[in-house]
């Protein structure tokens, strides 16, 4: 079967039209399955649509050629073209097209409002009670204020019940003081809180009559709404260049007993009264639902940040020819190398199936939210938080080694930024550390584990939740050519073995002496293990539900062979577990490794329209190697000549240095 898009194929490369004809499905029906809907697959192309007719908004100067503040500057200018065109382009209030709308125009790179679309608007929806909301909320989403979320400080990120500043009550004012007792409490790398913010969520201890409450969220106006001058008080900056991901202001904050009026603490789930009683919210750790946020959309983002990483490597390694195989009149595309599938095709895998998870998560956490807020139900808290604390910390971490490899599949050009990749890289491998770092996330996901096993060993499974209801599957054997079930089951029969060691292995400590802490602490990696397996096994069976329930037969073909290669090779990574355990043999371990081989060749005619089904412009792209069209080669010596190096023949740095040594050296 074939299905050209004649649109799309006219004019590019050869090499890739001849790999869109080979798809064997519809990349437009395949990016229904992608963004969850047919409804919003079709939005996100006329939204792509709109934007390419908006001069203003096309490509101006490389962004590797650009200054840190060109870079802001860009992103701002971009912002206010689409502030003009808001309401023609996306549906004002939807999340998902703003977030689309920004990731084409502005990109990753970060912008001023990347903090008050994902974190500070949400703190305003979960947090704030309906008279604040009516204060704030519509004016955030007007755009008339831009706000940040400030929790982290220079000493303390990840142990937030130590952030020490402070807002401290006082009832003859009924206003909060705020105040950063020492340097370490600077608040330290917020997003768009250096120079661009003139608002912010920032989470403080409170202190009511010197007793300390924890951190709660307050809102603070940081600047003047006219001038953008600090109000006095404060002291506020950027904390200079990072990594990647250098169109963001991260900042630092510092307040000198600066007040704020009692109705700023986002008082939904609690309250301070006038005279300073204090009620309690439904769950302690109901302030944290932002973080949740985020950590509930990282699987939907990191999959699409490594996407785009491998889109830009699959085309390029349609494109790129290198070397002989049978046929020695013609140098074969790298993409027909084994080795080069094997280091891209998992990794594609992973994309569909993270972007799955995504689906999934985010909507929990809309569900989790509307529970709360309209039925005061806080039940589903806790297993939303442990699944996304896992989640994010696999998911991460497997996007930093997926673009990583799809940087190193480009070859040389893979490492020139002509590719972006390193950038793509860069700004997803943040992922890891912000909105919790991984091992501390990992760490809370086995709190929820390690309590699962403890109910188990009690001897009251029934109070389980169901994702942990794998840990009473007894042993069994088996036929890993029945298929998909087959490949659960060993899988869940290792994560399960591991989640037993760990607790185990803590018990043994506490029993000889040691505190929870000490034996949690001498336990640590081999629960950090038991999590991650925990959360491939969740990744691994939200693919198979997700394929399952595809109508469409080519498009459930094409991702059928994806899901193969998925299960084959995660078996694979963890098959230490299962031989060590006894739970595979060698046999087996044979059979999953010749699955996995033909796995890759059956991918290999839909890898290009696999890329290409996630619909990524040019535009978003920002990559010379991964165009559509493929014109690789004349673009790449374009964008070199447009380098500033290149904008005159003899650099000051040759006539001021290096002809004066040169000339001293023929002395
Ligand atoms: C439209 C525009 C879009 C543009 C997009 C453009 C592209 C942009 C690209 C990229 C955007 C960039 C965006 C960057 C954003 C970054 C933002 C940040 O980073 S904000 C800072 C994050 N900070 C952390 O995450 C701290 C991590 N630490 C913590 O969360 C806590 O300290 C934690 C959870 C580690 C411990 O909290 P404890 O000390 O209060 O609690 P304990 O004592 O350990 O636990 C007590 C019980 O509470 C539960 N718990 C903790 N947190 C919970 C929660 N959230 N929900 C439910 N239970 C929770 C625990 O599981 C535990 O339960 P049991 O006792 O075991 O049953
Ligand atoms: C790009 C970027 C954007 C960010 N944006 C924001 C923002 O908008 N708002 C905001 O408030 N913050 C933001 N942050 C801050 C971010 O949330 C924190 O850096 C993050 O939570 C990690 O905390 P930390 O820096 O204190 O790391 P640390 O906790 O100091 O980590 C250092 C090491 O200590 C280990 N460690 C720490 N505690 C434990 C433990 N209990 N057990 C085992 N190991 C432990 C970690 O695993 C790590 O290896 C951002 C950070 C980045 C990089």
């Amino acid at each position: 079967m074939s299905f050209l898009n004649k649109e799309i194929c006219d004019g590019d490369n050869p090499d890739l039209t001849e790999e869109r004809r080979t798809a064997t499905f519809d990349t437009d029906r395949m990016a229904q399955v992608i963004y969850g809907s047919e409804k919003f697959a079709a939005r996100r192309r006329q939204i792509t649509k709109s934007i390419s007719r908006i001069p203003a908004l096309q490509d101006t100067k490389p962004l590797a050629f650009m200054t840190r503040e060109e870079k802001i500057t860009e992103a701002c200018r971009e912002l206010d073209v689409l502030s003009d065109h808001w309401e023609q382009l996306i549906y004002v209030n939807d999340e998902e097209e703003a977030l689309h709308l920004h990731r084409e125009v502005i990109g990753m790179e970060g912008h001023p409002f990347a903090l008050h679309e994902t974190m500070f608007i949400p703190t305003l929806v979960s947090q704030a009670s309906d008279e604040q909301q009516e204060k704030w909320l519509g004016r955030a989403r007007k755009r008339e204020i831009i706000g940040c979320y400030a929790q982290t400080e220079l000493g303390h990120g990840s142990n937030l019940r130590k952030l020490e500043t402070t807002a401290t009550y006082s009832p003859s004012t009924q206003e909060f003081i705020l105040h950063t007792p020492t340097i370490t409490a600077l608040k330290w790398w917020p997003g768009a809180l250096g120079k661009s913010s003139n608002y912010a969520i920032v989470m403080a201890d409170l202190v009511i009559k010197n007793k300390s409450y924890g951190p709660h969220p307050f809102i603070v106006q940081l600047r003047d709404e006219k001038t953008h001058q600090p109000l006095p008080g404060i002291t506020v900056g950027d904390i200079g260049p990072k990594m990647a991901f250098n169109g963001a202001d991260n900042g630092f904050l510092g307040f000198d007993h600066f007040r704020i009026p009692r109705g700023n603490l986002l008082m939904r789930h609690n309250r301070v009264e006038p005279d300073g009683s204090y009620l309690k919210p439904p769950h302690a750790k109901i302030g944290y639902s932002s973080m949740v946020k985020v950590r509930s959309r990282m699987a939907m983002d990191q999959g699409l940040f490594m996407a785009q990483a491998l889109v830009i490597a699959v085309r390029y390694s349609a494109v790129r020819r290198q070397g002989f195989l049978e046929d020695k009149s013609q140098e074969v595309k790298v993409l027909d190398y084994q080795t080069q599938q094997h280091r891209l095709f998992p990794s594609i895998a992973r994309v569909y199936a993270f972007i799955f998870c995504g689906l999934e998560t985010i909507q929990l956490y809309e569900k989790l939210i509307l529970d709360v807020n309209k039925n005061g139900d806080t039940s589903g808290m806790a297993d939303l938080h442990s699944l996304t604390s896992g989640l994010k910390s696999v998911v991460t971490h497997f996007t930093g080694q997926g673009i990583e490899q799809a940087r190193m599949a480009c070859g040389g050009h893979g490492y020139s930024m002509a590719s972006y990749i390193s950038e793509i890289y860069g700004v997803a491998v943040a992922g890891c550390t912000y909105e919790g770092e991984n091992m501390v996330m990992l760490l809370q996901c086995a709190r929820a584990l390690v309590k699962a096993v403890e109910l188990v060993e009690e001897g009251h499974p029934e109070k389980l939740s169901p994702m942990m209801a794998y840990l009473t599957k007894p042993s069994v054997t088996v036929d890993l050519t029945v298929g998909p079930e087959a490949y659960v089951k060993i899988f869940q029969l290792i994560a399960k073995k591991q989640a037993f060691k760990a607790t185990e292995q803590l018990h043994k400590f506490m029993v000889a002496g040691d505190s929870r802490d000490v034996a949690w602490n001498k336990s640590a990696v081999e629960l950090t293990k038991a999590s991650r397996l925990h959360t491939r096994l969740y990744i691994l069976k939200t693919f198979i539900r997700r394929v399952e329930s595809i109508t469409d037969i080519s498009v459930k073909a094409a991702l059928t062979d994806l899901l193969n290669l998925h299960l084959n090779y995660e078996l694979l990574d963890v098959a230490s577990y299962a031989l060590a355990d006894g739970i595979m043999s060698s046999t087996q371990m044979d059979f999953i490794k010749n699955q996995l081989y033909s796995s890759l060749e059956k991918i290999r005619p839909n890898a290009v329209s696999l890329m290409d089904s996630f619909q990524f412009s040019d535009l978003q792209l920002r990559s010379v190697l991964g165009r559509r069209d493929g014109h690789v080669y004349q673009n790449l010596f374009e964008w070199a000549k447009s380098s500033p190096l290149n904008q005159s023949e003899v650099l000051p740095s040759v006539t001021q240095y290096l002809k004066p040594m040169m000339e001293k050296s023929k002395l």
